[in-house]
């Protein structure tokens, strides 16, 4: 009887799965392993939103699994001693896992291959699970990755990509304890967001579906639009891997503008593969000296700006663990330009908040809005009010997410501070905390523009 184990991360899904089809079919018995590692929820990454949405999947997975013949097995502790463990027990050759980005995910392959090694069993990791392109898989001649997109995504549009993989026929299990289901509360306690999505593979297969089937073609002309909310919500599937890249580029070829987008995720993820301290550190540094003022941050935080459209994506945050792509640029840049605050308190921010956050978008995203990462305009500022009236220009998404505001009609909404005095002191909505023209010129002497 061989054995095997497919090591599941954030691969949640027995749709188009390398790791678990490469365990099905090398083996006659899989162990599909999910390992709840104290590394990960005692640390700063686990937070409430991503919780949910993570026992969600595994609720998910294993419901998936069964259908399949099979369950989740569940362990806790430090991964590659339970992965060891557990393969000395069922004398397992080959562990499947994802081949992964973050400084964390690398520990963790390096960890499991040595452990491994001592007894003589194999790692098998596979790379194009969670990106499409496996990362450093193309690069340009004379560095180690792309640091322009524009080329990344030429070489990468042209690039082989793998088949979409179905489902194994069947997962066998041999005699194994299974372990406990963790529920949110096991893995992080604290508050989620009141609309938050749910999580899970048949929820993304779902949303898949009905993307698929009409609103991806009107990508290219409605993905900026805030309160159109047209853009496909696939991201925290995308992060949790219950949705794979490679079957949702497959299944978008006919919108380009579409794959363009999802390449992003590739581009970031292989910019971290090659310069893992661009987590924390400016990937282009321009020597800023950011402000301190807690004041500032909290408004911000809070959706209390005084800008609507700023506190609107920032409530939305809030509300639903989500913002819209055009908001995350809007609310990045006034905080880190016009306020001129550090971007790693934004993006702190937002790992606290985003259920699809993850260190390669997320931190990579903040670096490129704050122009210290590979935006070819470093120092463009984006103007809230200017953005605002074209990205909404009937001004609904701010009445969405700003209900004080709710009476205002139209694209007045943006600019409160024009109404008359005592109706702006009804609606008990602040006013802007700095004026525009004195963040854009503290911005441009501080990066010696003016
Ligand atoms: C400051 C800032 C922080 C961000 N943080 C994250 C993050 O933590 N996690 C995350 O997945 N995205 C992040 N993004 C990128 C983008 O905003 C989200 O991917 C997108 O809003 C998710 O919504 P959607 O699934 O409807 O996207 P769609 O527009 O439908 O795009 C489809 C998919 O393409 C990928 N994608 C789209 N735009 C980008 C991008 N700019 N960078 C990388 N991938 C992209 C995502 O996987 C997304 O789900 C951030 C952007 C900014 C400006």
């Amino acid at each position: 009887m061989t054995v095997s184990i497919a090591l599941f991360t954030r691969d949640l899904r027995v749709h188009d799965n390398p790791v678990l089809h490469a365990a099905a079919t090398s083996a006659e018995h899989v162990i599909p392993l999910f390992v709840l590692d104290p590394a990960i929820t005692g640390g700063s990454f686990n937070r409430p939103n991503r919780a949910a949405f993570l026992a969600d999947s595994l609720h998910d997975l294993d419901a998936n699994l069964r259908e399949l013949g099979g369950r989740l097995v569940v362990r806790e502790g430090e991964v590659a001693e339970v992965v060891a463990t557990l393969a000395d027990e069922h004398d397992v050759a080959e562990v499947h896992v994802a081949g992964d980005v973050s400084a964390f995910a690398h520990r963790r392959e390096t960890a499991l291959r040595q452990r491994l090694q001592q007894s003589r069993r194999e790692l098998r990791v596979h790379d194009a699970s969670i990106t499409v392109v496996p990362p450093g898989a193309i690069t340009p001649s004379g560095n180690d990755h792309f640091a322009i997109f524009t080329p990344y995504y030429r070489r990468w549009a042209a690039e082989r990509k793998r088949p979409v993989l179905a489902p194994p026929e069947r997962v066998s299990l041999p005699k194994v304890r299974a372990g406990t289901l963790p529920k949110t509360a096991d893995i992080c306690t604290g508050d989620t967001a009141p609309d938050l999505p749910a999580g899970g593979e048949r929820a993304a297969r779902d949303l898949l579906r009905h993307w698929l089937d009409g609103p991806v073609d009107d990508y290219g002309s409605s993905n900026d639009d805030l309160a159109g909310d047209a853009t496909s919500r696939l991201s925290a599937h995308l992060h949790f891997g219950t949705l794979s890249a490679t079957e949702l580029v497959s299944g978008a070829h006919g919108s380009p503008e579409f794959v363009r987008q999802v390449c992003w995720r590739d581009f970031h993820h292989q910019v971290l593969a090659a310069r893992p301290k661009s987590s924390t550190q400016d990937y282009r540094g321009h020597g800023d000296r950011w402000r301190r003022s807690e004041k500032d941050l909290t408004a911000w935080q809070e959706g209390r700006t005084g800008y609507p459209i700023v506190d609107a994506g920032m409530r939305q945050l809030l509300r639903e663990g989500w913002m819209h792509n055009r908001a995350r640029l809007i609310v990045g840049s006034f905080l880190s330009k016009t306020l001129y605050l550090d971007w790693r308190l934004g993006a702190r921010h937002f790992l606290d908040h985003l259920v699809d956050a993850d260190v390669a978008n997320n931190q990579l995203n903040w670096q490129w809005v704050a122009g210290t990462g590979t935006d070819s305009r470093p120092n463009r500022v984006l103007n809230p009010i200017l953005q605002a009236k074209r990205y909404d220009p009937e001004g609904e998404y701010v009445r969405r997410y700003v209900p004080e505001l709710g009476k205002v009609a139209g694209a007045a909404v943006h600019e409160p501070w024009k109404l008359p005095e005592a109706m702006l002191k009804d609606f008990g909505y602040p006013k802007p905390i700095v004026e525009l023209k004195e963040g854009l010129d503290r911005f441009r002497a501080a990066r010696g523009k003016d």
